[in-house]
């Protein structure tokens, strides 16, 4: 029987979504064994510095491709939010499984709402997405970097550092945290999700035919179609890290509705379009095209030029 190796981040969430995937797979019935070998990323040991100011998502994936191409590992479960919009040459998703909960999830000491924090309160994450659509909500809100794994973030959160942090919601039930740590949710329409939030990407050599096989049989249909759709906008778009970026995707009667989302980085200008399309790839690039019509361009130009100076 072949012997798989799977790569994984050694967080604990990244080791939960390995192990929950490989069970996936016995349960299906693939005729393989597993063994798990852990790899530390670049992202995994800069956890001090602003991520995007270094090398953005990419810094949690790049060696995990490398370890794919040199054949160490067979493959490896992403979290989809976390891939870049283009794999590296030779690689492929494999299998895209049911999406957890999209959403992000607001959580304040002493359970206080959103709309009743006090002015001024401090609100922690490193996300751009995040603190700007915070923003427009709540533009006196100070927003606090905050880095670390999500049991660090709830342990500053309930140390006063902050007077409120936001999680991926996906995480937080994938551990198996209760739900009642959640204040409440933020719904796309206030807060417009990351590109892939709450779905898993399987990675793994496009060539791997055999594995490939076992992989296609748990892709999740609607899950797959949005996630397509999103990472269709999140490709055309080509912004970089220090853009505000999010595009959220449902599948509902054969027909994907898809909102993209684009800020300046200050939060000042501000772009979003909604589309229905039955293919999701025209439905990301339908997205993609109606921001830039609005302006959304003119951000993009002016990030990268501030980054090249
Ligand atoms: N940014 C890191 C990251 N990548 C994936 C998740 C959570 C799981 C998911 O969205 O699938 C998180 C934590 C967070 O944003 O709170």
């Amino acid at each position: 029987m072949r012997k798989i190796i799977v790569g994984s981040r050694r967080s604990n969430l990244a080791l939960t979504q390995t192990n929950w995937f490989i069970d996936q797979l016995k349960a299906a019935g693939a005729p393989f064994e597993f063994e798990v070998k852990e790899i530390v990323t670049k992202g995994d040991k800069i956890l001090d510095v602003m991520l995007s100011k270094v090398g953005g998502k990419g810094l949690f994936v790049k060696e995990i491709e490398q370890a794919l191409i040199n054949k160490e590992i067979d493959f490896a479960v992403h979290s989809m939010k976390d891939m870049p919009a283009v794999l590296q040459e030779g690689l492929t998703i494999g299998c895209v499984p049911e999406r957890e909960d999209a959403r992000d999830a607001y959580i304040a000491n002493g359970h206080i709402r959103l709309e009743d924090l006090p002015e001024g309160a401090v609100v922690g994450t490193s996300s751009l997405r995040r603190s700007s659509q915070l923003l427009l909500m709540r533009p006196d809100l100070e927003i606090k970097w905050i880095r670390g794994n999500i049991e660090t973030r709830l342990r500053k959160l309930r140390d006063g550092e902050y007077d409120a942090i936001i999680l991926a919601t996906a995480g937080l039930n994938r551990m198996g945290w209760d739900k009642d740590l959640v204040t409440h949710y933020l719904e796309p329409e206030q807060c417009i999700p990351a590109v892939g939030q709450g779905a898993l990407g399987i990675e793994c050599r496009s060539d791997d035919e055999e594995l490939l096989r076992e992989l296609a049989k748990l892709t999740e249909p609607t899950t797959h179609q949005a996630v397509t759709a999103e990472r269709t906008f999140l490709s055309e778009m080509d912004g970089s890290c220090q853009v505000p970026i999010g595009g959220h995707a449902v599948v509902d009667g054969g027909q994907i509705r898809l909102t993209g989302f684009v800020a300046s980085p200050d939060a000042n200008d501000v772009f979003r379009a909604t589309v229905m399309d039955a293919d999701p790839v025209n439905a990301g690039k339908e997205a993609a095209r109606m921001l830039k019509e609005q302006g959304a361009d003119d951000v993009l130009r002016k990030v990268k030029a501030d980054l090249d100076e």
